[in-house]
């Protein structure tokens, strides 16, 4: 089994559908509206937000997040994941009623728990919601920088890319770079090239998250494989959100064939009936990527984590280890 990496992963968004329904009996709501069969219940991004944003407003104590983060990091180990960075939202905490802080320590917490079980490597991504605005993305950028959290390495922006500009996320990306975090951003998933291109332009990330509808221009492909972009890439998600119609339309080999540096992740596994191993063996499916080539993804994304230099070191020794 290759070892491998996530970069991608909205942690809300990775609450199974049967820890989601305990949490609706122990906070009194009803789930059918949102889940049906033991599956999350949406048919657009749209209705997948609402679909997310009602599960996320089940976790509202700091132990309701602490064991979703812990069994989420867990269950990426066994899957023989050894990194793991997540998508943190102080908006969604916030609307759930417990501040930043108590709920960015409980995630951290349960990352910690994860790791001590299985070894697995966590960070923790800071993020603002487009759709919620400009004031709010600025408020995460703020929370982000003075934090202190240890395992607080990146901010980024995700929610609907339809909605925003991304001129008016240059302060909130300027205050997390001034504090040393790492920089990605959603583009390229709702909208087409020109959305990576502005993210590329205004914001200066080192990674995005998806970039896939670059693929509709070759020079913006050629930019992104010449400054080294990195893409985190979740094919599960953009087959069910319909970005493209199947597997076989999926531009991850263009882009590898491109020498564009790409990376496999689930997003909100649960919701595209996903996870980080599903991706990994529809690499192996689809994509024609042996094992060696999947290694090589995980290397990959490990360069381009958000993580300190010397666990960065150790986690590419393990990868060499476990090649020998
Ligand atoms: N796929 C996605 N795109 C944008 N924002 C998100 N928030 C959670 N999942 C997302
Ligand atoms: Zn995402």
């Amino acid at each position: 089994m290759p070892l491998k990496a996530e970069l991608h992963c909205h942690i809300e968004g990775a609450a199974a559908p049967e820890l989601v329904v305990r949490q609706a009996q122990k906070y009194g709501k009803d789930v059918s509206p949102f889940i049906q069969n033991g599956s999350f219940v949406w048919n657009d991004f749209t209705s997948f937000l609402a679909a997310y944003d009602f599960a996320a407003d089940l976790f509202r104590t700091e132990e309701d997040y602490a064991r979703l983060s812990e069994h989420y990091l867990t269950s990426l180990a066994r899957d023989g994941a050894i990194y793991s960075e997540v998508f943190t939202s102080p908006d969604h905490a916030i609307k759930a009623g417990l501040s930043p802080k108590a709920y960015t320590d409980a995630l951290g917490e349960g990352m910690l728990r994860a790791k001590a079980k299985t070894g697995i490597e966590g960070r923790m991504i800071v993020t603002g919601v487009r759709h919620v605005g400009v004031e709010s993305i600025e408020a995460a950028a703020r929370f982000a920088a003075r934090c202190n959290h240890p395992l607080v390495t990146g901010f980024g922006v995700a929610g609907d890319e339809r909605m925003g500009e991304f001129e008016d996320y240059v302060r909130a990306f300027e205050i997390a770079r001034e504090a040393g975090l790492g920089i990605t951003i959603h583009a390229g998933e709702l909208l087409g090239w020109e959305s990576v291109a502005q993210a590329l332009d205004h914001i200066k990330p080192s990674r995005i998250g998806h970039g896939v509808r670059a693929i509709e221009n070759p020079d913006l492909v050629k930019r992104i494989a010449d400054e080294g972009i990195v893409l985190e890439v979740c094919p599960g998600s953009n087959i069910a959100l319909k970005v493209f119609d199947s597997f076989a339309d999926h531009p991850f080999p263009k882009f590898r064939a491109a020498g564009c540096k790409v990376t496999l992740s689930s997003d909100d596994p649960p919701y595209f009936w996903t996870s980080l191993k599903r991706e990994y063996d529809i690499a192996t499916e689809h994509f024609g990527m042996d094992d060696k080539a999947l290694m090589a993804t995980t290397r990959t994304a490990i360069e381009a984590a958000f993580v300190d230099r010397k666990t960065k070191a150790a986690l590419l020794a393990r990868l060499d280890g476990h090649k020998r």
